[in-house]
C-alpha cells in the first residue's frame, strides 16, 4: 500500500513549537507515513501532500503571522485534505490550560473543516528566549520546558492511526467536486 505524504508545519519563534512537530513528524514515520517536517514560512506548495499538521506558537493569545498566512494562503488546498491544528503557548501555573484559538484563526479553520487547535504546554527558558519581555518573562515563575512529549506523541499516534484508516477507504470530503464520480 502506498505512504500517505503527511506535512507537519510549524511557526515558531524560540524553537519550542519546532521540537514538537518534530516529535509528531517522528511519530508519524513510526506509523509508516512519509513525512515533512518545514518551518510554514518556507512551504510553498502544499498539493504533494495527502495531510498536513499545522502548528504554531501562541504569542499574545495570536498565532505567529506566517501560520495564519499560511492557512488563509491555502484555504482551498486545505479542504481537500484531512488537516490537524495544534498551538503550543502555556508555561507555569497555565500549563495544564487549554488556550483558545485566536479569531481568525477559529473561522479559517472552520473555512477548512479543521477541528479546534489542541493546546500543548510549551517552552520558555532564558537561554533561548528572544527579546525584552520574553527574557525577563523567562526568569520568573513560567521558566521551564513544559513540552509534554507523552501527549505529543499521543496525538500523533491517534492522526497516523486517522491517516492509516484512510488509506483502507477511500478518502471523499463533503466538498469533493461532483465531476469527481463522472466518467
Ligand atoms: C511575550 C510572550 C507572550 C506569550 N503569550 C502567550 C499566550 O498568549 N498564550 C500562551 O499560551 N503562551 C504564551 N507565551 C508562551 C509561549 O507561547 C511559549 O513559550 C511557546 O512554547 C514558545 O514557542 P516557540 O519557542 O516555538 O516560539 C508567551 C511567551 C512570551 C515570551
Amino acid at each position: 500500500m502506498m505512504s500517505k505524504k503527511v506535512l507537519v508545519a510549524y511557526a515558531t519563534k524560540a524553537g519550542a513549537t519546532a521540537g514538537i512537530a518534530e516529535a509528531i513528524g517522528d511519530e508519524l514515520r513510526s506509523h509508516g507515513q512519509t513525512v515533512d517536517v518545514l518551518d510554514v514560512a518556507r512551504v510553498n506548495d502544499i498539493t504533494s501532500y495527502d495531510a498536513v499538521v499545522l502548528g504554531s506558537a501562541l504569542y499574545l493569545r495570536r498565532w505567529r503571522r506566517e501560520a495564519v498566512r499560511f492557512l488563509s494562503h491555502n484555504v482551498d488546498e486545505l479542504r481537500k485534505r484531512q488537516v490537524w491544528l495544534f498551538h503550543s503557548g502555556p508555561v507555569g501555573p497555565d500549563v495544564d490550560q487549554d488556550q483558545a484559538m485566536p479569531a481568525a484563526v477559529r473561522r479559517l479553520a472552520h473555512e477548512i473543516g479543521a477541528t479546534p487547535a489542541v493546546t500543548f504546554a510549551g517552552r520558555l527558558e532564558p537561554e533561548t528566549a528572544t527579546g525584552f519581555l520574553a527574557r525577563r518573562l523567562a526568569t520568573g515563575s513560567l521558566s521551564g520546558d513544559f513540552r509534554d512529549w507523552a501527549k505529543v506523541r499521543a496525538w500523533a499516534a491517534d492522526i497516523g492511526a486517522a491517516i492509516q484508516a484512510t488509506q483502507r477507504s477511500t478518502w471523499h470530503r463533503p466538498n469533493q467536486p461532483a465531476d469527481y464520480y463522472l466518467g
